[in-house]
């Protein structure tokens, strides 16, 4: 079966997107592997699914998989190339655009310089909004950690702010960014087990109270040049924490993107790229794709 694909980004987080709706798409985890494969497939960091939405406010569903296959909640970098894909492939005239997430509905304005704006939808800040697992710490110790210190297995032990922008984030300050352990704590942290359904690792360097510089490694994608719903994760946290005040501008290795939080919701402004369109046989190419 040959699917039509754009290939898009966010400010270097790169993404296959495609049009479910005049297109007869399922995906799987080993269709979405296969594709997001940078060597045996397209190459993405996560690839972004539009289909005839179930939520009657919404004009679309917009469903995230990442490279590993892993189907998520939330992709913010993605969800502005999902309304400027919908407008260029006149899918949809609407502007600003509804989506239906997992956890609800997030709008999205897509403005003259195709510079985009979401409203991030449900931001929680619970151990239970990241499935961060306390059943064996006492309620005492619960109620005093607004940041949780978590020994790792290289012997570190990190603080980490707890936020959930529909997908969880685990978030820490640090000193210089370029020399942040993110290749060593990531994945350690992506995966430890107090985190029951993975964890996004957020790398924090305050310049000023409205600038950061932020590296993320991603669950299901590894380090990625930027990370929409990361760059969100971070600035609430650290307004939370009296550290920063919106807006908050932040750097990523791919771009720059602005944050505002009013202490209910979250508005997230970047660009988003168009790079090529093109066309795949995804049974061939799940079949040639190693095992
Ligand atoms: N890796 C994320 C999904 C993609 C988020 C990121 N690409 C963004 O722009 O928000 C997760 O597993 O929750």
């Amino acid at each position: 079966m040959k699917w039509h694909f754009t290939k898009m980004h966010g400010v270097g987080n790169d993404f296959i997107v495609l049009d479910g709706v005049r297109q007869s798409i399922q995906m799987t985890p080993e269709r979405a592997r296969a594709l997001a494969h940078r060597h045996f497939g397209i190459g993405a960091d996560q690839i972004l699914l539009v289909e005839d939405p179930s939520h009657p406010e919404a004009h679309f569903r917009y469903r995230i998989f990442n490279a590993d296959g892993s189907e998520v909640e939330h992709c913010g970098n993605g969800a502005r190339c999902f309304v400027r894909f919908v407008h260029e492939q006149k899918l949809s005239g609407h502007n600003p655009l509804k989506a239906e997430i997992a956890t609800g509905l997030i709008t999205l304005t897509e403005h003259d310089d195709h510079t985009v704006s979401v409203e991030m939808g449900q931001t929680r800040f619970s151990p239970e909004a990241v499935a961060f697992d306390v059943s064996d710490l006492s309620s005492k110790q619960i109620a005093q950690d607004t940041v949780w210190t978590l020994p790792l297995d290289n012997g570190d032990t990190v603080a980490l702010s707890l936020v959930g922008i529909s997908n969880p984030h685990a978030v820490q300050i640090v000193d210089d960014i370029q020399a942040a352990p993110v290749e060593e704590q990531g994945p350690l942290i992506e995966s430890h087990p107090r985190f029951k359904n993975r964890v996004n690792a957020g790398f924090i360097q305050v310049l000023n109270p409205q600038e950061i510089n932020l590296r993320v490694y991603e669950r299901g994608a590894g380090e990625t040049l930027a990370c929409g719903t990361g760059a969100c994760a971070a600035a609430v946290a650290g307004i939370r924490r009296g550290l920063l005040q919106s807006p908050v501008l932040v750097h990523t290795r791919g771009g720059d993107l602005s944050i505002h939080y009013d202490g209910q919701s979250i508005v997230m402004t970047g660009p988003a790229t168009t790079v090529f369109e093109g066309i795949v046989d995804i049974d061939a190419l799940v079949n040639t794709f190693p095992k």
